[in-house]
């Protein structure tokens, strides 16, 4: 059975380890640098990416997470994994936070404001859809989300968000930045593809959706180095037509 590694330190792992189930793979949690050596691959999820930061530094996993990345294995990072991920990061606390890097984009960490702005909304991802089948549209679930503001020219934009013009204003002040435009529209990216690199600034875990995972595990298919090539995504997805099921999803 194909083993996907979970980082374990603090936030949504659980949630994570669960939707693989649901597709038939077996999620391992990480917590120490050796561990990395039994998996091909790694999901980075959403949680306080601060804490996040912090706990892994004191288990000195950031030298094996870069060298990880850098070997060309696939990870996906939701959320607080998206801001691990990214080359540089915006809207840190004091002091900033490591970040493992490796994504060539440059992310906002709480675009969209703290705890009370958190919001789900659908949203579009034709590559999801031609890929894994199903509805044009997922249910983005959004906690004190990060957004991305710049990519570069390696990455793939899979799905973007309409921000409101009052939400760019926000924004901009919580950078310390000029004014926001109140009129201009504005488009941030919410989720990319780089190589062997996934990142989305939601929490597909949070939901009954599993085609993220899918994708993901279909990413590792094609790239993952040592990872199983017969990893298939399993199930249909006639429920996604069925009324949606209340979150939170803890199966
Ligand atoms: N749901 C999340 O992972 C939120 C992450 C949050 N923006 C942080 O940096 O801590």
């Amino acid at each position: 059975m194909t083993l996907v590694g979970v980082l374990a330190l603090q936030g949504s792992f659980n949630e994570h380890i669960a939707a693989l189930r649901r597709v038939g793979v077996k999620g391992v949690e990480i917590r120490k640098p050796e561990q990395l050596e039994n998996v091909g691959s790694l999901i980075i999820p959403g949680g306080e990416s601060t804490t996040m930061a912090k706990l892994a530094e004191y288990h000195n996993l950031f030298p094996a997470l870069r060298e990880f990345v850098k070997m060309g294995k696939p990870v996906w990072g939701t959320c607080a994994g998206l801001i691990f991920l990214a080359n540089k990061a915006t809207g840190q606390k004091t002091g900033g936070q490591e970040l493992i890097g490796g994504l060539d984009c440059t992310v906002h960490r709480n675009f969209f404001g703290s705890q009370i702005q958190s919001f789900e909304a659908d949203i579009a991802a034709p590559e999801l859809s031609s890929k894994e089948g199903g509805p044009e549209t997922f249910r983005g679930v959004f906690i004190r989300a990060p957004a991305i503001l710049e990519v570069g020219p390696e990455v793939q934009v899979l799905a973007d968000y309409h921000v409101s013009s009052n939400k760019e204003s926000d924004s901009n002040s919580a950078d310390g930045g000029e004014e926001g435009n109140t009129t201009s529209e504005k488009r941030v990216i919410v989720a990319v593809r780089q190589g062997n690199l996934l990142a989305t600034a939601f929490h597909p875990e949070l939901t009954a959706d599993t085609r993220w995972h899918s994708y993901f595990l279909k990413m590792i298919g094609e790239v993952g180095e040592g990872s199983s090539s017969s990893v298939v995504a399993v199930g249909t997805y006639s429920h996604l037509n069925q009324p949606r099921i209340d979150l939170p999803i803890y199966q």
